[in-house]
Order: C-alpha cells, then sequence, then structure tokens
C-alpha cells in the first residue's frame, strides 16, 4: 500500500469509472492510506484555537470527519505481512490520527492514548524496576496516590511523598537511585503549584537518566505544556478537558525523545491498553472545542473564586492574587484552569452544602462542561486512608467545585442559595459572610 497514494491507478478500471471515482483504483489497489497520516507536526503552526480543529488526513474520500476504523484485525499484502497495520492491540488508524494530532497540540514528537488517565500512569510506571525510587508529592490524585502504594508494597518501588511545592524538600530526597520525578500541577485537590522547571533541572542533575514526568490534567495542554520546561514525560487523563464531555475514558501521554515514547509504546502493545477506536474518535471530536470550552469555565471558575472569597472563605484557586503561587502559576501556565477548592470549618456543614446544591452535581471528575461539586476526603481521594490524609494536612471539610460552561450567574445563585441553606454563612446587614470558622487564617 502506498504511503503517498501517488500511484496511477490500476489500468483495469473503466474509463467511466475512472472518472467518477478519479483517485480509487476500483480494484483495490493502491488506494491512499486513510485516513494517516493525519496532522502534521512539521508544517507551519497556527495558533492554538486553529491547531485543535485543523486536521489533515489522506481518507480516500476525503471525509470532513476522520472515519472509526472499528477493525480489530487488518488484511496484509502479503504472507510476510507488509501492511501498515496488522492488529488494533498494535495500531489502528483512528488511534493514529489522533495521537499525531495530540502530538502536534501538545508540542511534542510522539504521543499515545490509552483506556485511560491511570493506564497512562500505569505504562509510566512500567518503566521502572525494583530498587528504583520515585520522588513524588504529597498531595496527589488518590488513584495515582494509589498505584504508587501498590508499587511500593508489592513492587520493592521506594516512593518519597515529600511537599512538592518547596524545592529544597524535593532536593533533599533526590539522589542517583531517583529513576523517576513525579509531578502534579496544580494538585488535586489542595490546588498547591510545583515549580516544573526548578525540579526538572535539580532531578536530571542527581541522575541524568531521571525520568521527569508531569500529570497535566489540571491544565491541559492549553495552559501547559510541560515538556517546554524540561519535563520528559507528560501525561493527562483525557476523561476530563480534552475530551469535556464525560462521555469516554482516555489517557494521553506524550514525549519528545523518541527512544522514551518506544519505551512507552511497548507496554501498550504487549498490555492492549491502547484507546480503542471508537473512543479515539470521540476524543478527538471532543478536542477541537477545548479552548472554547476552557475559556468559558475558567472565566465562571475565576467569578466563583471571587465570589467566595469576597464572603469570607479560604478559597484555592491560582487565579486569586491571594494564592500564595500565584506568581509561580503564572511564570508558566497560560491561565488558571477552573478546579477550585474552599473550606467551611465543618465537615457537616460542608456535606449540607454539596447537598444542597441544584445545577451543581455531585460527582467525581472534572474538566466537563456541566459543574461538579463533590467532597475529596469521601469521594475521589477517599482511597488514601484517614491517617495518611491527617498526615498531610489534608481538609476533611474541603469542598472540589469542577467548574462548566453554564451561566455564571446561575452557578453563584445556586452555589449562594445552598451556603445560606446549609447555615455556611451568617446574613449581616450588608449580606451574608462565612462563619468565623471557616474564615481565611
Ligand atoms: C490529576 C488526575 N490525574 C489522573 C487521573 C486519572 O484519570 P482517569 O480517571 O482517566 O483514569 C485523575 C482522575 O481520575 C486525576 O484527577
Ligand atoms: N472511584 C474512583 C474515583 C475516581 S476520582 C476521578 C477524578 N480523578 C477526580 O479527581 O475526581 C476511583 O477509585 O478511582
Amino acid at each position: 500500500m502506498s504511503a503517498s497514494g501517488s500511484e496511477a491507478p490500476n489500468a483495469g478500471a473503466s474509463s467511466s469509472s475512472k472518472k467518477q471515482f478519479p483517485n480509487i483504483d476500483l480494484e483495490g489497489h493502491n488506494l491512499p492510506p486513510s485516513p494517516a497520516p493525519s496532522s502534521p507536526h512539521a508544517g507551519r503552526r497556527y495558533n492554538i484555537a486553529t491547531e485543535l480543529v485543523f486536521t489533515e488526513s489522506n481518507d480516500q474520500y476525503n471525509a470532513s470527519s476522520v472515519p472509526i476504523y472499528q477493525s480489530a484485525t487488518f488484511k496484509q499484502t502479503s504472507g510476510g505481512g507488509g501492511g501498515e497495520y496488522d492488529y488494533t492491540r498494535s495500531g489502528n488508524p483512528t488511534r493514529t490520527h489522533l495521537e499525531r494530532h495530540l502530538a502536534k497540540i501538545m508540542s511534542a514528537q510522539r504521543a499515545l492514548v490509552v483506556s485511560s488517565g491511570m493506564a497512562a500512569l500505569d505504562v509510566i510506571t512500567r518503566l521502572l524496576r525494583p530498587g528504583d525510587e520515585v520522588v513524588t508529592g504529597d498531595d496527589l490524585y488518590g488513584g495515582t496516590n494509589r498505584l504508587l502504594k501498590y508499587l511500593s508494597t508489592n513492587g520493592g518501588i521506594i516512593v518519597h511523598h515529600v511537599d512538592t511545592t518547596d524545592v529544597s524538600k524535593v532536593t533533599e530526597v533526590l539522589s542517583s537511585k531517583t529513576t523517576m520525578v513525579l509531578i502534579e500541577t496544580p494538585t488535586n485537590p489542595l490546588i498547591k503549584i510545583v515549580d516544573i522547571g526548578t525540579i526538572a533541572a535539580a532531578a536530571h542533575e542527581a541522575n541524568p537518566a531521571c525520568l521527569v514526568s508531569v500529570d497535566n490534567t489540571m491544565m491541559s495542554p492549553l495552559l501547559l505544556n510541560p515538556l517546554d520546561l524540561g519535563a520528559d514525560i507528560v501525561y493527562e487523563s483525557g476523561t476530563k478537558y480534552l475530551s469535556g464531555h464525560h462521555d469516554l475514558m482516555a489517557g494521553v501521554l506524550a514525549v519528545n525523545d523518541l527512544a522514551v515514547g518506544e519505551r512507552l509504546y511497548f507496554p501498550i502493545n504487549a498490555s492492549g491498553c491502547g484507546l480503542s477506536p471508537f473512543d479515539s474518535w470521540l476524543l478527538l471530536r471532543g478536542v477541537k472545542t477545548l479552548k472554547v470550552r476552557m475559556d468559558q469555565q475558567q472565566s465562571n471558575a475565576q467569578r466563583i473564586a471571587e465570589f467566595l472569597e469576597s464572603h469570607g472563605f479560604k478559597v484555592r484557586y491560582p487565579g486569586l492574587r491571594s494564592h500564595p503561587q500565584y506568581e509561580l502559576h503564572n511564570s508558566m501556565a497560560r491561565g488558571a484552569g477552573a478546579v477550585l477548592s474552599f473550606e467551611t470549618g465543618d465537615v457537616n456543614v460542608s456535606e449540607r452544602i454539596v447537598e444542597s446544591a441544584k445545577i451543581w452535581a455531585i460527582s467525581v471528575s472534572f474538566g466537563c462542561v456541566n459543574s461538579l461539586i463533590s467532597m475529596p476526603c469521601r469521594m475521589s481521594h477517599a482511597s488514601i486512608d484517614a491517617k495518611t490524609r491527617a498526615e498531610r494536612q489534608f481538609p476533611e471539610d474541603l469542598i472540589r467545585l469542577c467548574v462548566g460552561i453554564e451561566d455564571a450567574d446561575d452557578l453563584i445563585e445556586d452555589l449562594q442559595r445552598a451556603l445560606v441553606q446549609s447555615g455556611a454563612v451568617k446574613v449581616t446587614l450588608d449580606g451574608f459572610e462565612a462563619n468565623s470558622t471557616a474564615t481565611t487564617a
């Protein structure tokens, strides 16, 4: 099969049918590959809003929407194989198209897509060997913490959890045995900011072979490109902003070093966690609207963070000047994202707020078009045991808001009603304010 599709059509085709289908060989030979090679990385770079939408494919029918190659296996041109694809676990044209599109958007030389964000982390951790040391944060998504705990208990991996917002705490545990540094920024759910560039440089100095991996789920490639700051691997849960509608699970990995890309591809093919053709298609569709969704989500989140702060709540959001690492975040990222958390001072009050909200759905996850409210200690981070949560000063009353694209006034009104109904605020002559236990220390 021709990669360029430039071979002459088969001479056997009748002239009338050739007129009707000028680019198609009716005997089935030398058809251009479809839809690969998709969005070329080396071509002209447009602004991100354009790049998100713009894709090219060599589809034989010039389909506007890239076809779903819902096929487990592919016929080969000879007994020795020879086809570009042989089996969907190893590769699939729809998945390839998505991977090339994402590589372009993520400023990467290669992207790989798998069945969930946790599958992406699982693939990364397959690079570890017993005795290897991993340095990571003390505030991490619960599932990440769980997988690292499993590996330290059962896989002989030594995991150091430190406060990654403090570079000196990281350098204290870095050594030539550190083969991986795993960073989340902003962290989920305490919204702590980590200096990717400084930590990556320190890690590479301690061990030049150390792989600095960044979970970019909270930001998406629209707002942050960790590879440009010195990371070796960036991964994201595609379940969140990249797809944006909570209708699929996906994970994305991206690298600049093609040798690392090959090492990551191996476990994907070997274990079969590559993203299915249909979910690849859905994710490609979703990513095209990333900018319009994120712009709206972010401006809503800013208004909601300001609303809560102005009424005396301790709010964690990097779009607020009161965030202790406001400057650091803005030196790395192009926006604050749409996840924020706040405290009420009382677990029962927090529970009542969550249960009183109507527009805000009580759900885990984030990055979707509709707004969500949750209590991380009981939901997304329940897999971190209570003792560890206490050691890491994880507030049990924390409420996480994952802001969607709805009308900001409606979201604020619903939240305000929930705050009043739950007794989280006291009404004054001037309006209302958080009960004293909830105010910023
Ligand atoms: C920061 C972060 N990373 C990774 C994941 C894992 O993604 P997934 O649910 O797609 O496995 C999640 C949530 O699940 C998350 O919040
Ligand atoms: N029951 C799930 C919880 C998923 S939490 C999803 C998301 N990352 C979030 O932070 O809300 C589990 O055990 O993983």
